[in-house]
């Protein structure tokens, strides 16, 4: 495994930082559904990486209904042509998305984001961070970086001994 960066900067994020900037996120979608009193009829979470983000989300806003979309777009750093659905939400939960949160760790190229909106038009999109590129595909997100920055998770990541500054 080739574990260089191919980005010219790398941002790290710890369970920490994932679950503020996740409850960041929840605050801000609160009461926002078209729902009575703005609730959501259910949350889905983009498989893997939006399954942090959503469970958090869901418990923020006491949302016992949630669904998973599993895409595939990424093969380690590398993308793949094309984004494959490879299991869909239930039908009847999902309609045409209305009241519903999709929620991603990232939006990067927006691939991914693209192939979900076509399916659910009305659902409401939102991701934890976020890549100029990508931007027009998310309806809310807390942090924006730069496309040549490559996000780095909690889970895919572990502590490590690093050599003292002054060291030999
Ligand atoms: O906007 P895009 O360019 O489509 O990239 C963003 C998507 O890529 C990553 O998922 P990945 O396909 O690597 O799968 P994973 O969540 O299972 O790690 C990330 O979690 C987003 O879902
Ligand atoms: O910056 C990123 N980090 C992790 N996974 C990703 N998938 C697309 N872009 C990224
Ligand atoms: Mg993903």
């Amino acid at each position: 495994m080739n574990d260089r960066l191919p980005h010219e900067k790398g941002f790290h994020v710890s369970w920490d930082q994932i679950h503020r900037d996740s409850r960041a996120l929840a605050w801000r979608l609160d009461k926002r559904g078209p729902g009575e009193g703005g609730e959501w009829r259910g949350i889905v979470a983009i498989t893997r990486g939006g399954m942090a983000p959503a469970m958090i989300i869901a418990r923020e806003l006491d949302v016992r209904t949630v669904d998973t979309i599993s895409v595939k777009s990424y093969d380690w750093q590398k993308q793949a042509s094309e984004a494959t659905v490879l299991k869909a939400p239930d039908p009847k939960l999902m309609g045409d998305g209305t009241g519903i949160l999709v929620i991603d760790d990232l939006v990067d190229s927006g691939k991914t984001l693209e192939v979900v909106r076509k399916m659910y038009p009305k659902a409401h999109f939102a991701t934890v961070y976020a890549k100029p590129h990508g931007r027009e595909m998310v309806d809310t997100y807390i942090t924006e970086v730069s496309q040549d920055t490559w996000i780095f998770f909690p889970w895919d990541m572990a502590l490590q001994y690093v050599r003292p500054f002054r060291g030999d």
